[in-house]
């Protein structure tokens, strides 16, 4: 309502520069929900805690690629609560920074993660705070999408439900031979509440949005490739599986798009982030600004010095 009337008043003042700075920083934010939607971070994450096992783990690279593991291997790499409390913290880790260029977002032992913890499930089976569990983890995936870092999920094993749901919320997603994802939701009586839908028909398109949620289908590596789900696939040798070797070639593959100086890369991900988000008219304002942070910038002034060729 607040930001409603200050955009009138922008608008009515013709100040939509200010506007869409304004929505931009919103969006870096990623606050979909605040307390104006009757969402109390707080008081969710007291209940989360409640519901206590495994870990997110966060290891930042001295490459500028960072790997994010959803780390409970005993239940598939379930969401517990606190380990979505622990997804918001390195979220904000990430968001702070400055070197990185890339992030990993992957499962423990060998596969992705199978969607929240049916035994927390159960336990808040009420509307209310099926809700507020709701609105925390779009808040968190929503941050993790508008990081200024390239993010691919790397799936191997199996990513359902809200796994399915958190590999949309990575710029990319590489699929390891013989992975699926699955919105299994229908199967569960439920759709999607982590923000998977809506980001599922930008990646795929409606149509086929519609086909995997409607038929809960599995998508395997060669459909993923077929829909524009998946963004690579990785052939992995039986004598070479396990021993990080599916991570080595998921940070190669990453590494083609954050070879260069971190400002550089930041801020490709910024204007390909507004141009994703924003109408046109504001994604071009925002472009300008961006470009201004690397105009001049100490990557652009050496290679000016070198006299780059693109040959
Ligand atoms: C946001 C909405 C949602 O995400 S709703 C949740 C959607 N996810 C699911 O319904 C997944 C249910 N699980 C399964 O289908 C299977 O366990 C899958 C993942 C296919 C693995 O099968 P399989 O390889 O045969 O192993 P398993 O069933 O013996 O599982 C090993 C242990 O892991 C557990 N597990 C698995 N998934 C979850 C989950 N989501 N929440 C809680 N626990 C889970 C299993 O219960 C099993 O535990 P245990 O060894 O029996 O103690």
């Amino acid at each position: 309502m607040v930001l409603c009337a200050m955009r009138r008043q922008l608008l009515r003042s013709g100040s939509c520069a200010v506007w869409a700075r304004l929505l931009l920083q919103r969006q870096s934010s990623g606050c979909v929900y605040s307390s104006a939607h009757g969402f109390h971070q707080e008081e969710i994450t007291e209940k989360l805690q409640a519901f206590p096992g495994g870990s997110v783990d966060l290891l930042k690279q001295e490459s500028g690629i960072a790997v994010l593991t959803i780390n409970y291997p005993s239940r598939m790499n379930a969401f517990s609560g606190s380990m979505m409390v622990e997804l918001e913290e390195r979220v904000s880790q990430l968001e702070s920074w400055m070197d990185g260029k890339g992030v990993i977002v992957q499962g423990a032992a060998g596969t992705f993660c199978s969607g929240s913890d049916l035994t927390a499930v159960r336990a808040i089976s009420n509307p209310q705070d099926g809700m507020k569990m709701c609105m925390f983890m779009q808040n968190a995936l929503t941050r993790l999408l508008r990081l200024p870092l390239i993010s691919v999920a790397l799936v191997e094993g199996k990513a359902l439900g809200g796994g399915a749901e958190l590999t949309t919320a990575c710029d990319f997603r590489l699929m390891a031979s013989g992975s699926v994802i699955q919105f299994v939701h229908k199967h569960m009586g439920l759709v999607p509440g982590w923000g998977g839908a809506a980001r599922l028909s930008r990646i795929v398109g409606s149509q086929n949005a519609l086909k995997l949620l409607g038929g809960s289908l599995k998508v395997d590596p060669e459909v993923g490739l077929q829909i524009g789900l998946a963004d690579g696939v990785l052939e992995v040798p039986r004598a070479e599986e396990g021993a990080g070797v599916v991570l080595q070639q998921a940070e190669n593959w990453l590494s083609h798009y954050t070879e260069g100086a971190a400002p550089v890369i930041q801020a490709v991900k910024k204007v390909v982030l507004s141009g994703r988000e924003l109408p046109l008219y504001e994604a071009l304002r925002t472009e300008k600004d961006v470009f201004g942070t690397v105009w001049g910038g100490q990557a652009n002034l050496q290679a000016l010095a070198n006299k780059s060729k693109h040959r």
